[in-house]
């Protein structure tokens, strides 16, 4: 975990003085508008991203893109359907420097586009991003044929020397500290001479929904995929190789940004919509739907979208959140607020995530008087009366959203540098407000 940033940036979290009743329009799923981004870009021809999402981890993708020769145009659909990109695909060329920020999405999916590119392509990002595990990719792109220099810790700044194509082949990777290793693999694996067999050798592998997002999107623009789930062996994905085609795709709401409306309903008795919730998704946030209906809610999928109602009652909840991860911070926030006590398990990869989340949330939970315990792979979290005070979110958008949830049902929480939230939903505070702006009298 970092340390604290400046207290400097305080926003007072809103107080909620009655239910919320508010429909929120959430903007486009962070994971899906990457992968979109780099599929469309390794394509033979061009393609279209509808409602993308902007926000920081997005644009830095777009922009390492441009940097290596791909055109991306802004603008609004030929239809008057919101915002559209174009994407040009082209001859990936360096030299080239990328910004990854602190985006996983970015540090991994790119290096092996890279590896593809004709000339050297640098890498690198804010402090976070040299702590963050970046080994599986680096190893088994050099396993693959690349050439890439780094500082021997296996993690960024780095440089991918480039040699205008790759081998590809078999490859024995350990991603149990990231799923983002296989994805990462998987995506330029059609552009591979051989494709890519990735194997995954280490313990547990969290995050299958986003791995499944990879196959299924992969598939979706025309590449031939063998995973586990389509009889192939447990833990080996294979990637025909082959030309992608190029789409046009729109862009699902980012429903793991949803949690926190949600989370609102339940924690203020109220009701929160969701519209365009998607009928069928491999998104993780998917899972909300189960998770807050046993700490308390309950939901109605209708064609319009998602209707989540709390009940008034908030329930601790004992769940293995491995395959979930990034649910985590705004599942402790209603924990620590429940009427009975919660275990979280099979998230000790949060650790290497934005910042080591399980002890950010321990911190800055108990102080606000919580009683949270770190365990080995995840919390224990025992409901005690909070009190306000300072939330840190150690540049982590969802240590700010938490915190946010944990404002409405507690006084005076003040949450330090709110614009964190800008890596994937930079109108987070005032949509926020414009929720509470339609609480029930
Ligand atoms: O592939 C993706 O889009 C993501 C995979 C997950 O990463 P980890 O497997 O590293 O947890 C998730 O937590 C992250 O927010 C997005
Ligand atoms: C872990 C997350 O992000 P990243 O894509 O940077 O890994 C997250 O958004 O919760």
């Amino acid at each position: 975990m970092a340390s604290n940033p400046s207290d400097t940036a305080l926003w007072p979290a809103p107080h909620a003085s009655a239910a919320v009743d508010a429909t929120v329009h959430v903007p486009g799923s962070k994971s899906v508008t990457n992968r979109a981004l780099v599929l469309a870009a390794l394509a033979s021809e061009p393609g279209w991203l509808r409602r993308p999402l902007r926000s920081r981890d997005t644009l830095l993708m777009a922009a390492a893109l441009r940097e290596m020769g791909v055109g991306i145009e802004e603008g609004v659909g030929p239809d008057g359907t919101g915002e559209t990109w174009r994407v040009l695909p082209a001859g990936l060329r360096g030299p080239a420097t990328v910004d990854v920020g602190n985006a996983g999405t970015v540090m991994r999916f790119l290096p092996p586009v890279a590896a593809l590119a004709d000339g050297p392509i640098h890498f690198d990002g804010d402090p976070r991003s040299y702590e963050r595990p970046l080994t599986g990719v680096i190893d088994a792109l050099r396993a693959l044929g690349a050439r890439i220099d780094d500082d021997g810790r296996g993690a960024l700044p780095l440089t991918v020397h480039g040699g205008g194509a790759l081998d590809g082949g078999p490859v024995e990777i350990d991603a149990s500290s990231s799923s983002q290793f296989v994805s990462a693999l998987l995506l330029s694996g059609p552009r591979f001479n051989q494709g890519v067999e990735v194997r995954h050798t280490g313990s547990a592998l969290p995050s299958m929904p986003h791995i499944r997002m990879t196959v299924d999107m992969l598939r979706a623009v025309g590449a031939q995929v063998d995973t586990p789930e389509s009889g192939g062996e447990p833990n080996v994905w294979r990637v025909t190789p082959g030309a992608l085609l190029g789409r046009d795709l729109t862009v699902e709401p980012d429903l793991s940004n949803a949690q926190p409306f949600l989370a609102a309903a339940l924690v203020t008795g109220g009701k929160v919509v969701i519209p365009d919730w998607p009928a069928r998704t491999t998104q993780p946030g998917d899972r909300l739907r189960k998770i807050f209906t046993e700490m308390g809610g309950s939901c109605e999928l209708t064609e319009y979208g998602l209707v989540f109602t709390g009940s008034g009652a908030i329930h601790g909840i004992d769940a293995d959140l491995g395959e979930v991860g990034e649910l985590t911070p705004g599942i402790a926030a209603v924990a620590a607020l429940a009427d009975s006590p919660s275990t979280l398990r099979g998230v000790s990869h949060l650790r290497l995530h934005e910042t080591d989340r399980l002890a950010a949330l321990t911190k800055e939970i108990n102080e606000l008087g919580g009683d949270v315990t770190e365990t080995a792979d995840g919390l224990h979290i025992r409901p005690r009366r909070l009190h306000g005070g300072i939330f840190h979110t150690y540049e982590d958008h969802r240590m700010a959203t938490a915190g946010a949830v944990i404002g409405l049902a507690v006084e005076g929480v003040q949450i330090e540098n709110v614009a964190t939230t800008a890596k994937t939903l930079p109108d987070f505070p005032d949509m926020w407000s414009g929720m509470l702006g339609s609480e029930k009298a």
